[in-house]
């Protein structure tokens, strides 16, 4: 049986700003996405019972609780499609570190399995299915990087520079939820009124907060910032910052690895999973 390879790539949030609450508690967010060249893998082959079955295992996560998983289940459940899939994870990207590595891994399966299963499902559909696996979900199945309203789901299309960056994973695992309801999270940043981003809007609201509770966190801001600007994505517990060349992110981090783990990736604004699906048509 033949397999489909496709990668799952991590993002960026290059800013992110918090605007208020919705009455369910879910914050209002603006935030700028782009897409790293760097990310997991996942591999596909269709079965023909429609059992989904994920052969490899995600420590801490039990099979049925995967985003994989439950977004092939949902794909199934949307389009009543009786064909199932076995599917092998490569997992590369740091679990809880803000770089989206579920969502991204979830937005690979829907793109993926719509392929193998010839579902021919709209980027619209799956874009909606996805949010209802998670707020990050959506712009990884539209594939271009994009500044984000609402709780992120309202995405429009933007072109950021594409410089490379140094991401430092500390070795904490920061929860989402556990930031979002902290008592000191500045809410009230006021909305923007221009695209594209104006400079100087690059700040990321959760970062004071994480910095507080996860000094490993502010340790690593500490480091980067001597080469260069540097940033929490999401709700970390990665950060980040740009260089112009590879070579220049490739010193940095060679220089900061007595103590740092991390990785150098590209910036994109068009995600490679979508650059390898363009490939297959
Ligand atoms: C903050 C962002 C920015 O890209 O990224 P990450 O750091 O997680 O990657 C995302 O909006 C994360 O979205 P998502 O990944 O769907 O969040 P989840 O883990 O499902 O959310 C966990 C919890 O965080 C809170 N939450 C999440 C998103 C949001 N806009 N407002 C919230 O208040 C909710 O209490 C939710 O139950
Ligand atoms: N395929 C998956 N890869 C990573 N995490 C997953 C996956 N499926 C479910 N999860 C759950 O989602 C949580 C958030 O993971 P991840 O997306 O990597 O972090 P973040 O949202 O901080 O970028 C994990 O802690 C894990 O419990």
């Amino acid at each position: 049986m033949s397999r489909l390879t496709l990668p799952a790539p991590a993002k960026l949030n290059l800013m992110l700003h918090i605007l208020g609450r919705r009455a369910d508690g879910y914050h209002l967010l603006e935030t700028l996405f782009q897409f790293l060249d760097y990310g997991d893998e996942l591999s596909f082959a269709v079965r023909d019972d429609s059992e989904i079955r994920l052969h490899s295992t995600v420590e801490g996560v039990p099979h049925d609780s995967n985003l994989i998983v439950k977004a092939a289940r949902k794909l199934q459940a949307l389009t009543g499609c009786t064909q199932g899939a076995d599917i092998w994870l490569k997992k590369v990207l740091p679990m809880g570190g803000g770089i989206g590595g579920g969502s991204s891994d979830a937005a690979t399966t829907l793109l993926g399995l719509n392929h193998l299963w010839k579902l021919q499902c709209s980027e619209d559909q799956l874009a909606e299915l996805g949010l209802s696996l998670g707020a990050d979900v959506p712009v990884f199945v539209r594939g271009h990087a994009a500044f984000a309203e609402g709780v992120g789901e309202i995405l429009t299309p933007a072109d950021p520079e594409e410089p490379w960056y140094v991401v430092l994973v500390p070795q904490v695992f920061v929860s989402t939820a556990e930031i979002f309801s902290h008592p000191q999270l500045t809410r009230d940043s006021l909305p923007l009124k221009m695209r594209p981003v104006p400079k100087g809007n690059s700040r990321n609201d959760c970062q004071l907060v994480v910095e507080q509770s996860y000094p490993e966190v502010r340790n690593s801001l500490n480091l980067l910032s001597k080469f260069t600007e540097a940033r929490l994505t999401g709700t970390g517990s990665c950060v980040f910052g740009a260089f112009p060349s590879k070579a220049e992110a490739d010193k940095v981090l060679a220089l900061l690895a007595d103590t740092q783990s991390g990785f150098v990736a590209k910036g994109s604004n068009v995600s490679m999973l979508h650059r390898k699906l363009q490939s297959l048509l």
